[in-house]
């Protein structure tokens, strides 16, 4: 493909993603548009993914931009604007990729013409810009991720504009870490085992996983270093009763399957089925087999109150708005995160309090999400604990020796409690965390 088709491309996955009333997940977007479009080669696929991905991730110093040229967020002028503004292309060399030849999009026409001529040798940074713009922060989020991240606001911020690395976590129902490390390098993949959890490891750079031999044999698996030491502090251990509530395709389930052995049970629940379906095919090649899948029509689904108080460990890996999650989806600064913050604290409170439900006496209750706003954690974790007096929240420093088997990182991970992974601290997502117990008798909860 040419620069210009590469563009065309891009505009028309920008035109997909807003489509709708509500801008649709740009992640979804691109891999539907790209399926449809087997032809495109890896190179180009590579190209246009940078430049959709790179426009949200300047959503707001753009959007800036555009506002004071009196231009409208348009897909079009988004890459004009992208073009002059970040990979600093002349006018003549953006009219050349506008020029409507060869599947180019079509040459640039008034307004565009203005706008052009305006941004032409500007830098992205302007010292006009608002902190929140400068940082890409938006606006619903900000007071409440000032609040929650106090003085360390503007680095994390920054961290959270990143793109993310790529992490691993070595399965261990099928090797060892140190099977693969020499699997990955059979492949030509570099990786070191992660600063934090036991069974991670760090790419080097963001190679193509696709068809190594570690994945398809299921002696690894994508996934984020703080979402594996979620699952770690959940602690199940083989033969226990463990449910994964919010268990989508099972990211978590598989890495809490891997330590339970294949012994014991563990049930993933989710409301949307066709999630969980995804996790048929991930747990065969994991060569997990203690995991049931069990969709549920809403939080409060008949199966939860018939196996009341039976599981030793609750996981609740609560949807969110996933602020902690930008580096990987940076659209979702921009979609309707405002709107989804106060639906979502209704329901993750309605999702605690069902799932508590199947809590066994002396029960642990791991309650977590991947946003960074106190909002959807510690506020709603002592709203909980006001609520039901059964439970107790648990030192994440005590949890954490005794589930990962070494010292809780000391940069600030933990925090009234609650474990808290930063980008710019800890080189993860953004997550929180909470362990509650359950009282072992009734009488040791009336006690407390
Ligand atoms: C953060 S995601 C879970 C990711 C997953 N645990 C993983 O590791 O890949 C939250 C999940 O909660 C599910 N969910 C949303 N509403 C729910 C409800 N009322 N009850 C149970 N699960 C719900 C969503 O379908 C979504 O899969």
């Amino acid at each position: 493909m040419t620069p210009g088709a590469r563009i065309t491309a891009a505009i028309e996955v920008l035109e997909a993603v807003t489509a709708g009333d509500v801008p649709a997940p740009v992640d979804s977007v691109l891999g539907n548009y790209l399926k449809q479009r087997r032809y495109i080669g890896s190179k180009d696929r590579t190209a246009i993914q940078a430049l959709v991905y790179g426009i949200f991730r300047r959503r707001a110093r753009l959007g800036w931009w555009l506002e004071r040229a009196k231009a409208k967020a348009l897909p079009r002028n988004l890459l004009i604007a992208h073009l002059l503004l970040i990979e600093k292309l002349t006018g003549p060399e953006l009219r050349s990729h506008f020029d409507g030849r060869h599947y180019h999009p079509y040459p640039l026409e008034g307004g565009e013409t203005v706008l052009a001529d305006r941004l032409e040798g500007k830098s992205i940074d302007h010292p006009d810009m608002p902190e929140a713009v400068l940082l890409e922060c938006p606006g619903w989020a900000e007071a409440g991720l000032r609040a929650a991240l106090g003085e360390r606001f503007t680095e994390e911020m920054r961290a959270l504009n990143d793109e993310a690395s790529t992490d691993l976590r070595v399965n261990a129902l099928v090797g060892t870490q140190e099977d693969a490390i020499a699997a990955l390098k059979r492949d030509g993949i570099f990786s070191k085992p992660a600063l934090y959890s036991p069974v991670g490891l760090r790419l080097g750079g963001r190679p193509a996983l696709g068809g190594t031999e570690a994945l398809k044999s299921g002696l690894v698996e994508i996934q984020d270093e703080g979402s594996q030491l979620l699952a770690l502090l959940v602690g199940a251990r083989p033969g226990m009763q463990v449910v994964d509530f919010c268990a989508g395709a099972g990211g978590k389930t598989l890495a809490m399957a891997a330590r339970m052995e294949n012994k014991g049970r563990i049930v993933a629940c989710d409301v949307h089925a066709k999630r969980l379906e995804r996790l048929t095919l991930r747990q065969r090649r994991a060569q997990a087999h203690n995991i049931e899948r069990r969709p549920l029509t809403r939080e409060r689904d008949p199966w939860v109150k018939r196996h009341k108080g039976k599981f030793d460990r609750v996981l609740i890996d609560a949807p969110c708005t996933g602020t902690g999650t930008w580096r990987r989806n940076p659209d979702a600064k921009w979609g309707r995160g405002g709107l989804d913050l106060a639906e979502m604290t209704s329901l993750q409170y309605a999702i605690l309090e069902s799932a508590a439900r199947l809590v066994k006496p002396g029960g642990r209750l791991v309650y977590a999400t991947c946003s960074l706003l106190a909002a959807e954690n510690e506020d709603r974790i002592s709203a909980f604990l006001a609520d039901h007096p059964d439970f107790k929240q648990m030192s994440i420093f005590d949890i954490w020796q005794e589930t990962v088997g070494t010292d809780a990182p000391p940069e600030g991970a933990v925090a009234d409690s609650a474990l808290r992974l930063t980008p710019a601290r800890h080189g993860t997502d953004g997550f929180v965390a909470a362990v509650l117990e359950r009282a072992a008798t009734q009488d040791e909860a009336e006690e407390e």
